[in-house]
């Protein structure tokens, strides 16, 4: 139904907003490309579903969120691949949790002040109409 298109073209301008809001934050770098294999052999080892925001970005595009929903597991799932890589074990590992900790909070900060409650509900019943 082009109402439906309407709702999904608005959903993926939003999200696209979210994330280049978020790529913007030069604490955020490491989260905006996938973590290079050859520079960490054993990242696929850890971590079983890498993810990354330009990664996200393709995915939008793709028209592969219908929901804000599977938008913010994808922006939990950066969050916890970074804590399960990444131990506490030094200041290194500690500066990238603390930062993986503030980027998944920074999103929900962001989606919280600019997403109506209604908008999601939409699209929540496109997607379990699909
Ligand atoms: C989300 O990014 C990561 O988990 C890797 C882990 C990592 C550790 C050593 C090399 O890479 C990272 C990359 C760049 N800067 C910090 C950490």
């Amino acid at each position: 139904k082009h109402q439906e298109e309407s709702t999904l073209r608005e959903l993926r301008i939003f999200l696209r907003d979210v994330l280049t809001k978020l790529g913007r934050d030069r604490k955020f770098s490491m989260f905006t490309k996938p973590v290079d294999l050859e520079e960490v052999p054993d990242y696929l080892v850890i971590v079983k579903k890498p993810m990354d925001m330009s990664t996200m970005m393709t995915k939008i595009d793709l028209h592969e969120y219908v929901t804000v929903e599977a938008f913010m597991s994808d922006i939990d799932l950066i969050c916890r691949n970074a804590l399960e890589y990444n131990p506490a074990k030094d200041p290194a590992g500690r500066a990238i949790r603390h930062r993986a900790c503030a980027f998944k909070d920074t999103a929900y900060a962001i989606i919280k002040a600019e997403l109506n409650s209604d908008f999601e509900k939409q699209c929540q019943e496109i997607a379990q109409a699909r």
